[in-house]
């Protein structure tokens, strides 16, 4: 079974996925916990060219385009799936990643990607059984990661989100696999909620 947990940055994802993982590991399975962008070497290039604010993002005098940042995701992706992903479904595991190519769908898109060619560019990515989608709205969100931005960036920050949010909402009309748990909750509700939705996927299995 392949689970992903996915959200706006601080909506609870990585709480919930190692909740999950324990969930499924007291019950006798066999877990492989993991996450997007990876801690391989794409994973970490990522890191350092569009996930930093500083001057390590700088390539030639610029930062790099949208269109050379979806590629990156997707080739830290295609890593993913072939090395990690498949051979652990195939083996029998149950695989949670905290995110997966609804990232690239919902943050891409935000920043004014075309939807259908970002979808085509993931084309090759095996679809999860179950996709939890945790919205919550951006100001809560930014109070319990505050800190983590920088102060003078934090507006365009907040309305970064804010569209990935209403993204990841039109996501969730047109793939089906993806359900909405509302992350305002206390972390244990969220839990059951997650732990509802998958023994829902478990008994149709
Ligand atoms: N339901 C909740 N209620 C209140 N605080 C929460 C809840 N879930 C998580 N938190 C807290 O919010 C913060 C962000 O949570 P977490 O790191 O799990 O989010 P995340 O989605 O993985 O973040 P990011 O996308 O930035 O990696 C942490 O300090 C965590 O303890
Ligand atoms: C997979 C993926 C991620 N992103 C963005 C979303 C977040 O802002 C960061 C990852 O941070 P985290 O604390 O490790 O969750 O990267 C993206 O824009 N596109 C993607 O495909």
């Amino acid at each position: 079974m392949f689970i992903v947990i996915e959200g706006i940055d601080g909506a609870g994802k990585s709480t919930q996925t190692k909740l999950l993982a324990e969930w499924f590991e007291e019950k006798g399975h066999e877990v492989v916990l993991t996450k997007e962008p990876t801690d391989t070497a794409f994973g970490k290039l990522i890191r350092k060219l569009v996930l930093t604010g500083g001057k390590e993002g700088i390539i030639d005098g610029a930062r790099i385009s949208h269109e050379a940042e979806a590629l990156l995701f997707a080739a830290d992706r295609a890593e993913h799936v072939s090395k990690l992903i498949k051979p652990s479904i195939e083996a029998g595991k149950i695989v949670i990643s905290d995110r997966y190519f609804y990232s690239s769908l919902a943050y891409q898109w935000a920043r004014g990607l075309d939807l259908e060619w970002l979808i085509d560019l993931n084309r090759f990515a095996v679809r999860p059984d179950l996709v939890i989608l945790l919205d919550l709205p951006v100001k809560e969100s930014m109070k319990r990661i505050n800190g983590r931005s920088i102060k003078t960036e934090f507006d365009k920050i907040v309305e970064l989100q804010k569209k990935v949010r209403e993204n990841y909402l039109k996501l969730a009309e047109r793939f089906p696999e993806i359900r909405i748990v509302n992350a305002l909750a206390s972390v244990e509700d969220i839990h059951n909620d997650i732990v509802a939705l998958v023994e829902h996927e478990l008994f149709k299995k």
